[in-house]
């Protein structure tokens, strides 16, 4: 990887931190990928120096408190929650403690979760699942108040599928051949199961032991401005073309599937178009792109992050 491309990540990420962490924090959800331990890297610099002793006990809310009743070495007196193994694996390297998704209080909500993607339309719409994490990533974005996106100058298109070749699907393995049958009929090219980069070793396994069926579909995805644009409503299609959240819904309801790479959908409308398929799609807030010149550009949601100027 070119060094322009690691530094505009670690730029991004940094960033994002200064933005969007803070100290009083109690759950702090961390995503997959390469340009997440810079996100991870940049929340440990911040609380370095910082003990859990420093932090006043009242600062804690009841669910923290519970938590470090149960897990006295909790550092920081922040739970930090993986969305995988590599995730999990960045937590304890930076000293910091995870805390796993099921283990979470009922009523917890996370403070922020940070995650990375391999392609971000203008509305915020990403697709992500280009390292196989996918599914633990969309519980913990679903989970958080607010959903984070740090990337590189690359990841930024104006709409999905224009650079990034095709959308990352989680299947159960038994049903890899009937998914790829269905995708078809969906009208994607060529859909094929993710092998391991060693190819004798058969089709990579995800954090759930199950498979990933990558699926080109040939044009850029329709967003919501295309659809004023045309007059259409969400959900449709206008020649032919996919509009992003009708296209993870007819995904999702390919049975087989655990969880489709698409994190989309539109406030109020994204409920609706989706709640009979498996929850809400989950757009971030906000995603911090570090540029070759070594500036960082943030696409905010319209409406979206206190304190921030909407730009999207
Ligand atoms: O499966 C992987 C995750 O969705 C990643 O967050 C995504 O692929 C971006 O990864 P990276 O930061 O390595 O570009």
């Amino acid at each position: 990887m070119s060094s322009s491309v690691e530094k505009a990540k670690k730029l991004a990420a940094q960033q994002a931190v200064a933005d969007h962490f803070s100290r009083s924090f109690t759950y702090v959800g961390i995503g997959s990928g390469s340009t997440i331990k810079y996100v991870v890297e940049a929340i440990a610099h911040l609380l370095k120096g910082t003990s859990s002793e420093t932090i006043p006990a009242p600062s804690l809310n009841a669910e923290a408190k519970s938590i470090n009743q149960r897990r006295p070495s909790l550092d920081y007196g922040i739970a930090f929650i993986p969305t995988g193994y590599q995730s999990r694996q960045e937590i304890l390297e930076n000293g910091l403690t995870p805390v796993l998704f099921d283990q979470l209080p009922d009523d917890v909500t996370l403070d922020v979760a940070f995650d990375g993607a391999d392609e971000v339309d203008d509305d915020l719409n990403c697709i992500k699942g280009g390292g196989a994490c996918l599914f633990q990533e969309k519980l913990v974005a679903q989970r958080a108040r607010k959903f984070v996106c740090v990337a590189d100058y690359r990841k930024a298109q104006p709409r999905l599928l224009t650079e990034w070749p095709s959308i990352p699907i989680e299947v159960a393995p038994i049903a890899a051949p009937s998914v790829i049958k269905a995708l078809r009929a969906l009208g994607s090219i060529e859909p094929a199961l993710r092998l391991n980069p060693l190819a004798k070793s058969g089709p990579l396994k995800t954090d759930q032991d199950f498979y990933i069926i990558d699926a080109p579909f040939g044009q850029p995805l329709l967003t919501k401005s295309d659809m004023e644009a045309s007059g259409e409503s969400i959900g449709t299609s206008v020649d032919g073309k996919w509009e992003v959240v009708k296209l993870a819904k007819a995904i999702r309801n390919i049975t087989g599937v655990l969880e489709v790479g698409l994190f989309c959908g539109y406030d109020g409308i994204e409920a609706e178009e989706l709640k009979e398929a498996k929850g809400k799609g989950q757009r971030p807030v906000a995603v911090y792109f570090g540029l070759q010149d070594g500036s960082v550009m943030t696409r905010v949601r319209k409406g979206g992050v206190p304190g921030m100027k909407s730009i999207a």
